[in-house]
């Protein structure tokens, strides 16, 4: 089987495989004891979906919250922003303990994309990401790849859980990985064990899960799972 350029891009070896699991689908009413057992499980990153009626047409957690998960975690806050006004909370955010910190391009425009990005920095986050929606082309972010740690490519419209992959975003993954761009990819929405392996053939190394995860009927072997999965696509040449 011939191999192509996006072959050899997915099949290098980058960031290290990220298990993430949304806490979105959690039990809300005992966050603490969620974050514990998605530790014991081997989760990698606990992800937080913030949402703030206005970008996405749900509200989730604030920087309270935040805090109160940051009391009891001992892996890394992936906080996600789906919010109108990125700079202005992050502040918030940086002071309740996230780790990484995502902005969405369409929240700021390119035009910002730069100033929030190195905004972020400045707070002190340690992993600044920037996002883009099913329908955004990758191409945009063209001008600020070099001023981010991560980028998160949507692969459901962002506000709920539980929604179907889109196999057509795999393709601004393998986009990210032509460009040269060694940061983590993440990639948020549908995934599962079907969908997972797709994601990092195309390059991804973070990945985010919520639904297929929590309702796994064993989270510790559904990670593991998911992790051998991860690992198997990544070395494994993709075929076209
Ligand atoms: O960002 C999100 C929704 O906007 C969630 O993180 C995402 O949808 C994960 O949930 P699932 O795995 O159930 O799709």
């Amino acid at each position: 089987m011939e191999r192509t350029a996006s072959d050899t891009a997915s099949s290098t070896v980058g960031p290290p495989i990220v298990i993430a699991p949304s806490l979105l689908s959690s039990d809300f009413a005992r966050l603490g004891h969620e974050v514990r057992r998605l530790e014991a499980a081997g989760a990698d990153w606990h992800h937080v979906d913030v949402m703030d009626g206005h970008f996405v047409p749900n509200l989730t957690i604030g920087p309270p919250v935040v805090a109160a998960l940051a009391r009891v975690a001992t892996r890394p806050l992936d906080v996600h922003l789906m919010i109108s006004e990125p700079r202005r909370y992050a502040p918030d955010f940086a002071k309740a303990g996230a780790h990484v910190l995502t902005f969405h391009l369409e929240a700021v425009g390119e035009q910002h994309a730069r100033e929030t990005a190195t905004a972020f920095r400045d707070l002190g986050i340690s992993t600044v990401g920037i996002s883009i929606n099913p329908d955004t082309e990758v191409e945009r972010l063209e001008g600020v790849l070099d001023l981010v740690d991560l980028v998160l490519i949507m692969s459901v419209y962002p506000g709920f859980g539980g929604q179907a992959f889109m196999p057509e975003v795999l393709s601004k993954t393998r986009w990210l990985r032509e460009q040269g761009f060694r940061g983590h990819v993440e990639m948020d929405g549908g995934l599962d064990a079907e969908t997972l392996p797709l994601c990092v053939a195309a390059g991804a190394n973070a990945l985010v899960s919520g639904s297929a995860l929590f309702k796994a009927p064993d989270l510790a072997a559904e990670i593991a799972h998911f992790r051998d999965l991860a690992e198997g696509a990544r070395t494994a040449p993709r075929r076209s």
